[in-house]
């Protein structure tokens, strides 16, 4: 009903945790979707990125990605729908400058591109602007937290949130605890994320976490079944569904995942442990993103959508 989502909105939840206003940083498919569900719950959201065009994109998904979710919750009241939208939409608003938005915020996330040096560079300016109490995160899919924090002089709070794609769909979040989180730190981001909704669990700063530890592998060992020509795309995809329960094959999901990003989250993992047989680069994959063909949300990847 209106009444319940309106107390979803303003929940006591959120007006007494330490966590109120949050920072998004990256409106790509992550940030996106965190600014997303922060709102949702109640959070009042900054998101930010490089440009205005950006921006625009990112709250036209946001808000595409708010229908599907009203479709079903607000069946028959349409009105009740239009009017949630309303709502969390108005909990958002957007920036082209993170140094002057962080002012008045509790928790940064950082969704850019998975790259160490432009993701140091981002947060050494924010540690000099943002207010003492402010908590800074990372959603990186690949790096450590304890070389992102390195470029700042917050390392107690400082530590890891890794959402799932579709964030508004997928229920887990890896909490990590970096070697200089603080406890108190940590604590607040296990609320934060329950807060949102969504199911923590606890992650120590190792290469991949949790799942992309063995979901990377996993991925890359399907591209290469596929280059050596023992099954088809299309087959193998078909299989990892119907024979292992997964929701997507390794082909679709590399594609709804981004293949640039897939790129930069092996190629950094190859550079570190070159002897690893599991990290090898693939041809067929650096071919692709060097075509610009990085998935869904290009119109092509291993797959055409358009
Ligand atoms: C090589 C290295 C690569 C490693 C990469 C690592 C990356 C990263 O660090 C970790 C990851 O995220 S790993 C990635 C982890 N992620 C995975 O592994 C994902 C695996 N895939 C899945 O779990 C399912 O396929 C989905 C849940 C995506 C879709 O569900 P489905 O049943 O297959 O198909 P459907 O019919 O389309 O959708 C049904 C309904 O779902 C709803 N809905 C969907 N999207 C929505 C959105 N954005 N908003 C709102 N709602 C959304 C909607 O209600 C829709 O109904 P509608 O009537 O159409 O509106
Ligand atoms: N795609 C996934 O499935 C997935 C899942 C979990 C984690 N991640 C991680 O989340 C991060 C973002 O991934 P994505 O898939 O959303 O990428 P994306 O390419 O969809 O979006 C990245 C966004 O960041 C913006 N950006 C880049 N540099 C910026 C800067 N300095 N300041 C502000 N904005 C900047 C870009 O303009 C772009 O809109 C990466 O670290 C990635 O590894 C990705």
């Amino acid at each position: 009903t209106v009444s319940s989502i309106t107390r979803t909105l303003c929940s006591s939840a959120v007006r007494n945790a330490a966590i109120k206003h949050v920072t998004v940083i990256g409106g790509g498919l992550m940030g996106s979707g965190i600014a997303q569900v922060a709102a949702v719950t109640g959070h009042s959201v900054v998101l930010v990125d490089t440009s205005e065009d950006i921006l625009k994109n990112s709250a036209k998904n946001i808000q595409g990605s708010l229908k599907r979710v009203v479709k079903k919750k607000f069946a028959d009241k349409p009105e009740a729908g239009e009017e949630f939208v309303q709502k969390v939409m108005n909990n958002i608003s957007t920036s082209t400058d993170a140094a002057s938005v962080v002012q008045k915020t509790d928790l940064v996330v950082e969704a850019i591109v998975e790259n160490l040096k432009v993701k140091q560079a981002l947060f050494s300016t924010l540690d000099k602007v943002a207010p003492a109490h402010t908590i800074f995160v990372s959603n990186t899919s690949s790096l450590p937290i304890a070389d992102i924090a390195s470029s700042t002089a917050r390392l107690d709070r400082f530590g890891g949130l890794h959402f799932f794609n579709p964030v508004p769909m997928m229920k887990l979040v890896e909490v990590i605890k970096a070697a200089g989180t603080s406890q108190q730190t940590f604590d607040a981001l296990l609320d934060f994320t329950k807060a949102l909704g969504k199911h923590p669990v606890s992650c120590k700063d190792t290469p991949g976490f949790i799942v992309n530890r063995l979901l990377v592998p996993y991925m890359l060992e399907a591209v290469r079944l596929y280059e050596r020509g023992h099954g088809s795309k299309e087959d193998i995809d078909v299989a990892m569904k119907l024979g292992a329960g997964y929701p997507m094959g390794p082909f679709e999901l590399l594609d709804y995942v981004g293949l640039d990003t897939s790129k930069f989250i092996i190629d950094g993992w190859y550079e570190k442990e070159p002897e690893n047989p599991l990290f090898a680069p693939s041809p067929l994959l650096n071919k692709l993103v060097a075509e610009g063909k990085l998935g869904k949300k290009t119109g092509e990847g291993f797959y055409k959508y358009k």
